[in-house]
């Protein structure tokens, strides 16, 4: 495991008394994240739901917003835009886009957690545009070609 990155975080004013993001063992690769607002999702629906805290992620790296596999499988519930992007320079406040996809109800409750953060290095690239590609033995297959 490489040494962690400090990641500054700036309490808002609805979000004090909440836990900041933690790792729940020593070998997590996520730190929970608390919602810091009741809301009640009916199937099928969708909401950003509030973190209560803003970061400044150093340049050169990302957070990633997954979904939390207990509540994905026991209630349905996933992070829409998995894995969710925060950028480098984002200032605002964080949110969860979370989905219902169960069959009832799902009350998320503040103070609980509804999803991880996971740091990531960002690697960026160049568009070179050429006349035609490199030849390979896929080609054109994708979507399936190679069977189920
Ligand atoms: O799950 C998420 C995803 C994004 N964001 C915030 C941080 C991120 O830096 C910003 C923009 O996210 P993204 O680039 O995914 O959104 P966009 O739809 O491309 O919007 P924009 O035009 O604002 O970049 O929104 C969150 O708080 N939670």
């Amino acid at each position: 495991m490489t040494s962690p990155i400090a990641i500054a975080i700036k309490r808002l004013p609805h979000g004090a008394g909440l836990p900041h993001p933690a790792y729940a063992t020593d070998g997590a690769a996520g730190m929970d994240v608390v919602a810091a607002e009741d809301m009640t999702l009916a199937p099928g629906q969708r909401a950003a739901i509030a973190t209560g805290f803003a970061v400044a992620i150093p340049a050169g790296y990302e957070i990633q917003v997954r979904p939390r596999s207990g509540l994905a499988l026991k209630f349905g519930i996933t992070c829409l835009n998995s894995p969710g992007t925060i950028d480098s320079d984002y200032r605002g406040e964080i949110k969860v886009i979370l989905a219902n996809l169960g069959q009832e109800p799902f009350a998320v409750v503040r103070g609980e957690r509804i999803a991880q953060l996971v740091p990531a290095p960002v690697q960026r690239a160049t568009l070179d545009e050429v006349e035609s590609l490199d030849d390979t033995a896929r080609g054109h297959g994708g979507f399936g070609s190679t069977g189920r």
